[in-house]
């Protein structure tokens, strides 16, 4: 595996905040990644100090191996981290043969590349007269001019209608599916369900969790369970080797006790009751990703 970009230790401070702790992950060629965190726990200002344009406090970042200074190595990064900024008199075509030039890219990439971004049919028209949505496209399309070789997203759907919402989802699926390696920023759960294969959670700039989205979910549940003694019931389910935790569900005299092991309920409850234990309730349950989510990244 390649790795595109590499994290160690990194950490920004902003006086007394400290907005990135000793952040480290690694970015392999062809995956799509999500930093998922809440409000202010530090995305931005990640993505900003591996764009260069916030300074780190300290630790390392490493793009492409290393082999190439920051700059260079920029020259083959598409990120869009603020809104879509265009000329708004100016057709979305127009706009892009400007980006080429910039980016010394030929214009023959400014249909291909609107194709994928579902424009081209609309690309005479100005810049002012596009939906949000349509901007958001445009800028993608505008990202991938030089055919990165990764796409930086800071929240793509901020602010979009669920149509718009549902489109850019499909584009950035459409465009990993050719291969593209991806990092973006969300606060939305289910938006790192639908299109990354990777997520990196983080609150108040201090990493949670790191690795794929199949095994975040990749638990054997839980069960909560209920009897008339529920001392007995706690010390009996501590000394099973299939439980790993059992914490109590107070207000509902109840508790929740986390298996290490794919068994079934009716296996406890049979387990149980060999012990003269009967329970009045038993109900097996897998966490949502929603659930874990809310519960790791709780303050
Ligand atoms: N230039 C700055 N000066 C001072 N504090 C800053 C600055 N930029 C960001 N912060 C603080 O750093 C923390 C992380 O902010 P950041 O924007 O990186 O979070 P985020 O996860 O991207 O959040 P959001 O989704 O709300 O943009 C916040 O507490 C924010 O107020």
């Amino acid at each position: 595996m390649e790795t595109i970009l590499k994290l160690n230790q990194l950490t920004k401070k902003f006086g007394k905040l400290t907005a990135v702790n000793q952040l480290s992950f690694e970015i392999e060629k062809g995956n799509v990644y999500g930093i998922l965190g809440p409000n202010g726990s530090g995305k931005s200002t990640t993505l900003g100090i591996i764009l260069n344009v916030v300074n780190k406090t300290s630790g390392e970042f490493e793009w492409f191996g290393g082999q190439v200074e920051t700059h260079e190595a920029l020259k083959k990064v598409g990120a869009i981290i603020e809104n879509p900024n265009f000329y708004p008199n100016m057709s979305a075509e127009d706009n892009l043969k400007l980006v080429c030039k910039i980016k010394g890219v030929d214009y023959s990439k400014i249909d291909e590349k609107l194709e994928i971004v579902d424009l081209l049919d609309r690309k005479e028209n100005t810049f002012k007269s596009y939906s949000l949505g349509m901007k958001q496209r445009l800028a993608i399309a505008s990202a991938l001019l030089n055919d990165p070789e990764i796409l930086i997203l800071d929240e793509p759907t901020n602010g979009l209608d669920p149509q718009g919402i549902h489109q850019i989802r499909e584009i950035i699926r459409k465009i990993a599916a050719d291969g593209m390696t991806i990092l973006l920023a969300s606060h939305l759960l289910d938006e790192v369900e639908k299109v990354c294969s990777h997520v990196v959670i983080i609150r108040n700039g201090v990493k949670l969790y790191a690795g794929s989205v199949d095994q975040m979910n990749a638990t054997h549940g839980f069960v909560e369970i209920a009897s008339k003694n529920l001392e007995e019931l706690d010390s009996a389910l501590g000394q099973l080797d299939f439980i790993e935790k059992v914490v109590k569900v107070d207000e509902h005299h109840r508790l929740k006790a986390f298996l290490s092991l794919p068994i079934e309920a009716s296996e406890l409850n049979k387990t149980l009751a060999s012990q003269g234990i009967y329970v009045n309730l038993l109900i097996k349950r897998k966490e949502t990703l929603e659930e874990q989510f809310l519960e790791l990244t709780k303050a």
